[in-house]
């Protein structure tokens, strides 16, 4: 539930994260979360889709798991989210279990394309991608196999880094059976509906 104490410590999550990637220019070391709106969004789509089967690819801090396990929790759904960085996994498990949050997620220290090429079929209700970019498109016959029929794959940053995303969004595009908008929302949240 988003209950007064969550959103107190989502807020604060969020605000140190801006101020934290304001003072470092080292890429691997920045949060790079998303923003609110994104998040309650996310809450939103979990709950009015009822996703009891959550895969992120990109935890950072937990800030966007956060945001999923919340909805999750409320639907009795689960939330697996993977990230190749170990300190950054750290901060998300402690984020979760101060939230009471930890029961419903797992973190996989993990390289995500080499997580999903060995996912199993239509295991996932929605899938939300942001992480390397740059791989989504070698990702994509294994994101179609592993989401389920109606499910929904969001992509952040679909405005903000553009030019990073097309390539994967002209592929999925070109691939029947898909319904794609992306919304001016946050970074640009392209939805991907598999029909
Ligand atoms: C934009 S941040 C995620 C932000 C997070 N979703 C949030 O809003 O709080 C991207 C994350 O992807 C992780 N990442 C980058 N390449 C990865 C890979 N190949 N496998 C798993 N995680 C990766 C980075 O370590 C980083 O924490």
């Amino acid at each position: 539930m988003l209950t007064e104490s969550l959103l107190r410590q989502l807020d604060s999550l969020y605000h140190e994260g801006v101020a934290h990637d304001a003072g470092t220019g080292v890429r691997r070391e920045r949060r790079l979360n998303i923003t609110p709106d994104t998040g309650r969004f996310l809450y939103q789509l979990v709950r009015f889709g009822n996703a009891r089967r959550i895969l992120e690819v990109g935890t950072s801090n937990g800030y966007s798991t956060l945001w999923l396990a919340a909805a999750a929790d409320d639907i009795d759904g689960r939330v697996i989210s993977l990230d190749i960085e170990a300190d950054k996994q750290t901060a998300a498990s402690a984020q979760l279990a101060a939230a009471g949050l930890d029961h419903c997620v797992t973190l996989f220290r993990v390289d995500a394309s080499a997580w999903i090429a060995a996912a199993p079929d239509d295991a996932f209700d929605l899938l939300f991608l942001d992480a390397d970019r740059s791989r989504y498109a070698g990702d994509w016959p294994h994101l179609q196999r592993l989401l389920r029929r109606g499910g929904l794959i969001v992509v952040d940053n679909a405005i903000s880094h553009a030019a990073e995303c097309a390539g994967f969004l002209d592929l999925v595009a070109a691939t029947p059976g898909y319904v794609v908008e992306t919304l001016a929302l946050g970074k640009g949240e392209c939805l991907i509906l598999k029909a």
